[in-house]
């Protein structure tokens, strides 16, 4: 409140000073000021969980076939590289786009960072935080992020227009673990699918929200007085209060306005004053309307511009794939000829060594997990997904819309990749140049584009397949004939993924500790109490309500996990589902003096199943790994650092 006074008594203090025209226009916009001020804002927009139609999967809010209704092309906003945009019309809630493939990226700053935990992490800016998708899992430190290529690492964010919100990923639940050897090798999330906010205007650049903390944390780019959502906000109530409540509509001139807007600007946080629009007309349509209004006059490009300068992006979509146990594909939306751009995708060039994972064990006196850099015992499952050579340690990963879930098959691929041609966002000379070292020493943005060509005609609803390449073919051979389940088949057998059976049988009365003694639970199975309801124990005394783990699904709250539990007691007192008192393991909690606790009449929607650390098939250490082949023309000569070794 002391801010809100003293700004109050500086607008007193101009105010005396000014002609009576602007001491009015002055007058209201304080008193706009300190509503602004005084009142709450909306808290951001969590993610909405809006049940995902499935006739709407592969049908975007995009045009009907032949025409494009999704390019790829250079953003608007200067300096934020490639945009995403519509080629059509989309109403509100419609899909905007066909649903990303996300993988999740386990415990980077372990197995990639060092002791101080600063190290270049090329998709810092392209994740999402893991849970609040739904993908949980229990790994050491918590640190998951989600990768979801597709809408969700192309499209930019512009805070005062928001055009699409996305829902969960879909999951598979795990059932190949004792049947295949391709269990683990692709990722069980899929069809992460966004809807659109607001109207989206044929030609606009779709934008995401990726929250102020984003723009915050990064002020050595947008520097400090960067308008976050608040800014916004308060610009707009105040132009509401000038523009609206004085009727000054068509009688402003641009110099008044000016005028006014520099009268104002000591008293403003820089970040609101540059969010205020630049010209009267826009300063009139964000009063009226709003400032998305405004800023989405100036986000629109020529449709015609975006076919000759643009990438289409909605020639393939995801789909369940012809072939088995691969998990899902991709499939052509429309007729494709030969030779057609299929569809282009920024990569991320890595360093093979990005994907490694290492033994890791628990330093009782740093109190830490520490990696020993000596010992490979996995790769991330991102490698799968990563074109590499054999001579080289560059990968590099493409994120664009739909390509990730093109699958191999040598004899019959209508694709092939090349690097982009003609498209500038392609710094072809630096691909000639750039050694690897280069690469890994510049913390620059995303440099390389691919391109998928069609090799002969494709029609509508094909599969789309890929050639990965000699290697990689010679791999999965290799890894398919020497497969064997982890832990031994009667292990595999035992499994059984933790989600599937919430989902799926999430009612089932729970056996005791006693009772699992002859009858036991699948290995990989960790019991977990909703984290409210020690809280609740402890302050009340008693339990009341159903502590659901989230209302649609089962999954939990964002990153908090629970705690685990055992089951003492199954009160089987006529009612179902039943009660039980169970005894929580409270180790972690540092507030709470005992190591342990029993809690009776716990309802049975406050216990769920998790997948115990370490046991989902991604995380198997004999799950195959291996890039997609990059061709040995395709493959700079510079980059082949393992050649000579
Ligand atoms: C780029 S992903 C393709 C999308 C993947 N099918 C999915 O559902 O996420 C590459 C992975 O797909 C699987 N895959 C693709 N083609 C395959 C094939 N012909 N045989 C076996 N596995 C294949 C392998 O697990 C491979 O590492």
């Amino acid at each position: 409140m002391g801010k809100v006074l003293s700004l109050a008594n500086l607008a007193i203090a101009r105010y005396i000073s000014l002609t009576p025209a602007v001491r009015t226009l002055m007058l209201l916009q304080v008193v706009a000021l300190l509503l602004n001020l005084c009142g709450a804002f909306e808290p951001p927009k969590t993610l909405r969980n809006v049940p995902l139609d499935r006739s709407d999967v592969g049908r975007t809010g995009l045009s009907p076939e032949p025409t494009c209704g999704q390019y790829l092309a250079p953003s608007i906003l200067p300096g934020a590289g490639l945009g995403m945009y519509s080629g059509v019309e989309i109403e509100e809630d419609d899909p905007v786009s066909y649903g990303d493939i996300c993988i999740p990226l386990i415990d980077l700053k372990l197995h990639v960072g060092n002791d101080d935990n600063d190290f270049y992490n090329p998709f810092a800016a392209y994740v999402w935080q893991a849970s609040a998708l739904g993908m949980i899992d229990l790994n050491l430190s918590k640190d998951v992020s989600a990768f979801c290529m597709g809408i969700n690492s192309i499209a930019n964010c512009h805070l005062p227009l928001k055009h699409a919100y996305q829902t969960k990923p879909e999951y598979d639940p795990q059932v190949l673990r004792h049947r295949h050897a391709s269990v683990g090798s692709f990722t069980p999330y899929f069809n992460l699918t966004s809807f659109a906010a607001r109207p989206i205007p044929s030609g606009s650049e779709i934008f995401k929200s990726y929250g102020n903390y984003w723009f915050e944390t990064r002020s050595d780019t947008f520097g400090q007085q960067f308008p976050l959502s608040t800014s916004y906000k308060e610009a707009s109530n105040l132009l509401e209060k000038l523009f609206v409540s004085m009727k000054l509509t068509s009688s402003l001139s641009a110099s008044l306005y000016d005028e006014v807007v520099l009268s104002i600007k000591e008293l403003l946080p820089s970040r609101t004053m540059n969010a205020f629009p630049n010209t009267v007309p826009h300063a009139i349509l964000g009063a009226h309307e709003s400032l998305a209004a405004v800023h989405q006059t100036l986000v629109i490009r020529d449709l015609e511009w975006l076919r000759l300068n643009g990438r289409c992006l909605d020639h393939i979509r995801p789909g369940t794939s012809t072939l088995e146990n691969v998990g899902h594909g991709a499939f052509a939306t429309r007729d494709l000829s030969s030779g057609t751009i299929v569809s282009a995708s920024p990569v991320h060039h890595i360093e093979r060594a990005f994907t490694q994972m290492y033994e890791v064990r628990y330093d009782e006196a740093a109190k830490k997990h520490v990696p020993d850099k000596s010992k490979i015992v996995a790769y991330q499952l991102l490698l799968n997904y990563c074109f590499g050579h054999n001579e080289s340690t560059v990968l590099v990963c493409p994120y664009g819309n739909g390509v990730n879930y093109i699958n191999h098959v040598r004899e019959h691929a209508n694709v092939k990749v090349r690097w982009a041609q003609d498209f500038p966002a392609h710094q072809d000379d630096v691909l000639h140049q750039a050694t690897p070292e280069d690469l890994f020493n510049s913390t620059a943005e995303p440099k390389f584009v691919l391109e998928y060509i069609a090799l002969r005609d494709i029609v509508a609803g094909e599969e789309i397949f890929l050639d990965y390449g000699e290697s990689w073919d010679a791999a999965w051979n290799a890894h398919s004939l020497s497969y064997e389940p982890f832990g031994g088949a009667t292990s595999a057998e035992r499994y059984r993924d933790a989600f599937w059976v919430n989902e799926n049988h999430g009612d089932m009365p729970l056996r005791t500790r006693q009772e699992q003694i002859v009858d036991p639970y699948p290995d990989n199975w960790v019991l977990r109490v909703h984290p409210w309801v020690l809280q609740h124990h402890i302050k009340y005394g008693y339990l009341s309500g159903n502590y659901d783990w989230q209302e649609s699904d089962r999954t939990p709250l964002r990153d908090d996990f629970g705690l685990p539990c055992q089951i003492l007691e199954r009160h089987e007192n006529g009612t179902i589902p039943h009660k039980y008192t169970i005894l929580a393991d409270t180790t972690s909690v540092d507030w709470f003096e005992t190591d342990s606790v029993a809690i009776s009449q716990v309802p049975r929607s406050a216990l769920t199943w998790l997948n115990a650390p370490g046991t989902m098939d991604f995380h198997l250490p004999n799950a195959f790994r291996q890039p997609i082949g990059l061709s040995d023309e395709m493959m700079p000569t510079q980059w082949r650092n393992l050649l000579a070794k």
